[in-house]
This record gives C-alpha cells, sequence and structure tokens, in this order.
C-alpha cells in the first residue's frame, strides 16, 4: 500500500520447489520477483497484506532437503513442516530465516552490518546457526566466504569499504552459512562481470547438490539458462509462464508472447526490444495486463484477453504460442525497451533439466 492505495503487487502466484531443483523467477523490474521473496521471508513491510499459503516441508528422511509451495514448497532440515504466510516473527527469526530458508538480499547493503567486519559477521552468523566456536567458526567463515568467492584478504573490512560486487559476494556467504534446504537469492549477481557471475551461480547451483533447493530471482536470463531446470516469468505481480528449462531456452520455446519477448530481446537473439512499459501495478488494464504490449493482439485483436487469463498447462495466455506457431509479428519499435532486460544467453551449461528434482548440479 502506498500513500493510502492497495497495490497487488503479487496475484495468485502458485508455485512448487521440489528439493534438489533449481526455479528462476525472471521478469521484468517492478513485476513482484522481490515481494514475493519478501513474503516468503516475512520481510515485507509491516502495511503489507499478505493472503495464501507457503508450505515449507520439513525433511527428516535423511536426504538434507525437502521442499516448499507458494501456494510454494520448501525444504526442511528435519524439524516439521512450516506455513511461512502469517508465521509469527518468533518462529521466522529463531527456526527458518537462515536455517530452513538461506537469502541472498537485493540489497546487500542494506543486510550487512555497517560497523561490523565481514569476517565478524560470517562468524557470528556461523555461531548462531551451527553452534560452533573459534576455531572451527574462524575456518567455516573463511569457507563460507571463498564460496561466494569473496577474497580472503578483504574479510577484515567494513562494509562500506566494499564495492557493490564484493557486499553482494559478502552477502551471497552470509545465504551459504546455514546450509539451509532452501536458498532465494533475489538478483544474487548484480553489478558482477560474466565470469563472476557464472561462478556465483555455479556456487549456487551446487548447494542444489545435496537436495536442497534454489530459488534463482533475476534479470539475467544467461544465469538463469546456465543454473535453472525450470522458469517461471513473471509480469505485473503474476506468474504468466511456468516451464522446463531446456524447453523454454531451446525448443519449442516460451509459449506467453511476454517470455518469448523477453527472450528476443537478448542481443543474442532478435535483440528487439519488447515495446512499450510495463503497467503500474496500482492501476493495471482490465483483462491480460500484457495484452496492450501483445504483438499476437495486435495483429490480432481478441475479445477473450478482457479477462485475465488463468495459469492452465503452463501458460497464462489466451493465444498461446505453439511449436507450429512459434513466429510472433517482430516488434520494430525501438522505444520504451524493456528494462531490466537480461545480458546475455547462456554459458555452457545452458542445457537444463526436467521439472524433476535433480540430485546434483548441472555442470
Ligand atoms: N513497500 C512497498 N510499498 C509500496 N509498493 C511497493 C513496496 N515494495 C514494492 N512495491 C511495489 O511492488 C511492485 C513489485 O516490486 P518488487 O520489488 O517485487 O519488483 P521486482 O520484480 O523485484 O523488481 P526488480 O527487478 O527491480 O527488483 C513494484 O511496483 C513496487 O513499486
Ligand atoms: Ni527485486
Amino acid at each position: 500500500m502506498r500513500a493510502g492505495r492497495h497495490i497487488a503487487a503479487v496475484t495468485d502466484v502458485s508455485f512448487e520447489l521440489a528439493p534438489g531443483e533449481c526455479l528462476a523467477l525472471v521478469g521484468e523490474s517492478g513485476c513482484g520477483k522481490s515481494v514475493l521473496a519478501g513474503a516468503l521471508l516475512g520481510l515485507l513491510p509491516g502495511n503489507a497484506e499478505l493472503r495464501g499459503s507457503a508450505r515449507l516441508r520439513g525433511g527428516g528422511d535423511g536426504s538434507g532437503g525437502g521442499s516448499a509451495d507458494a501456494g510454494g514448497d520448501v525444504g526442511g532440515d528435519g524439524s516439521g513442516d512450516v506455513e511461512l504466510i502469517g508465521a509469527d516473527e518468533h518462529t521466522l527469526a529463531a527456526s527458518v530465516r537462515g536455517r530452513r530458508v538461506g537469502l541472498v538480499p537485493q540489497s546487500p547493503a542494506a543486510h550487512l552490518t555497517p560497523v561490523r567486519t565481514v569476517r565478524s559477521q560470517l562468524e557470528e552468523t556461523v555461531r548462531e546457526l551451527t553452534g560452533a566456536r573459534r576455531p572451527a567458526s574462524h575456518d567455516a567463515a573463511v569457507a563460507a566466504a571463498e564460496r561466494a568467492a569473496f577474497p580472503a584478504d578483504h574479510l577484515d573490512r567494513y562494509p562500506h569499504e566494499l564495492s557493490g560486487g564484493l557486499a553482494q559476494r559478502a552477502a551471497t556467504a552470509l545465504a551459504l552459512v546455514g546450509d539451509a534446504p532452501l536458498l532465494l537469492a533475489d538478483e544474487p549477481t548484480t553489478g558482477l562481470d560474466r565470469d563472476l557471475v557464472d561462478h556465483t551461480v555455479d556456487e549456487l547451483r551446487r548447494h542444489t547438490g545435496d537436495g536442497r533447493a534454489l530459488l534463482l530471482i533475476t534479470h539475467d536470463l544467461a544465469a538463469a539458462e546456465r543454473i535453472a531446470d525450470r522458469v517461471a516469468v513473471m509480469y505485473a505481480g503474476r506468474i504468466v509462464e511456468v516451464a522446463d528449462a531446456e524447453a523454454f531456452f531451446g525448443t519449442p520455446g516460451p509459449r506467453h508472447p511476454y517470455a518469448h519477448g523477453l527472450l528476443n530481446a537478448l542481443p543474442e537473439r532478435a535483440f528487439a526490444p519488447i515495446p512499450g512499459l510495463p503497467p503500474e501495478l496500482g492501476n493495471l488494464p482490465e483483462g491480460c495486463a500484457f495484452a496492450p504490449r501483445c504483438p499476437v493482439v495486435r495483429a490480432t485483436p481478441s475479445d477473450a484477453c478482457a479477462v485475465v487469463p488463468e495459469l492452465a498447462d503452463g501458460t497464462a495466455c489466451h493465444h498461446p504460442l505453439t511449436p507450429e506457431r512459434a513466429e510472433v509479428p517482430a516488434p520494430r519499435l525501438r522505444t520504451g525497451a524493456a528494462d531490466g532486460v537480461p545480458s546475455a544467453p547462456g554459458g555452457s551449461g545452458a542445457s537444463a533439466g526436467s521439472s524433476a528434482p535433480r540430485g546434483g548440479g548441472r555442470r
């Protein structure tokens, strides 16, 4: 709610995330990705209203994992199921954050304590989450830093002495300490160059190798292609497509015209931005929120789009693209490029798995 107005930042979102699986949540700036992550961890401002269910499943089967449903599912560590939506602050602070759900926050600077060095924050987190004391806590802190490619000779620096990229890596290291069954990484690669992006997402992916789950929120479709098993595309607060990553990035490709447009905007593909801008969430059009920008609607106007399409069979569209009809009328307008369109697709590990949980990483 802003200035007395209600904003439906996230609506009707439903997905499952299994142990060992990486789901990439992609979409333009402001579409509700961070609000969704914040809702799962009770990190939204006090005036936020939440409805629905996000169950974090207890593991207890020795797999070290569990699963999450929002309407999401999340991994457990031997403790029981937890309902995250509406959970009290004590439960979230004492048993969920860091222990069962690790968060790589979108604004690391805001999550690091300004008056303490990175080393002391890492060691404290190790002590808090594992009970380890020196020298074990010291070693665990150094190991966590290394996993996140945080340079050991910067461990005694304060957050204000770090570049944005290093602060990001410090925050990633903190999130990895608890070995939580679910990791939420909200734009974990902002400000990193390509090699470090690859290193960071590979490290996050490695985290799923032990039956843990990863929700990767990103603008970077190349990062998503590199490590995700499945992709969920958000637009204006709703998930408009959920697909197997291999099918999404390869053949037959995305089925929702928006998702198709996102991929087409990549320099390595058509380099054709989606014309127009996403709607303001406080001022959504009637019916399908993408219709005003939709090339299919422009070519073939349809009354069906006056109704919000439900997510069915992996896509929320009244006229999804089919393999036979994979070509949408190509927009040639160069104005209003999609904000937050990712940099480049794919490094090596570009193939993605099925939606079945994977036991190991994808490298
Ligand atoms: N505290 C808040 N009060 C009011 N509106 C908010 C608040 N937080 C987020 N919003 C609105 O909710 C919408 C979704 O924001 P969110 O941060 O989830 O987007 P995002 O998809 O994570 O974008 P980005 O890629 O830029 O991080 C935005 O339109 C934003 O303006
Ligand atoms: Ni965000």
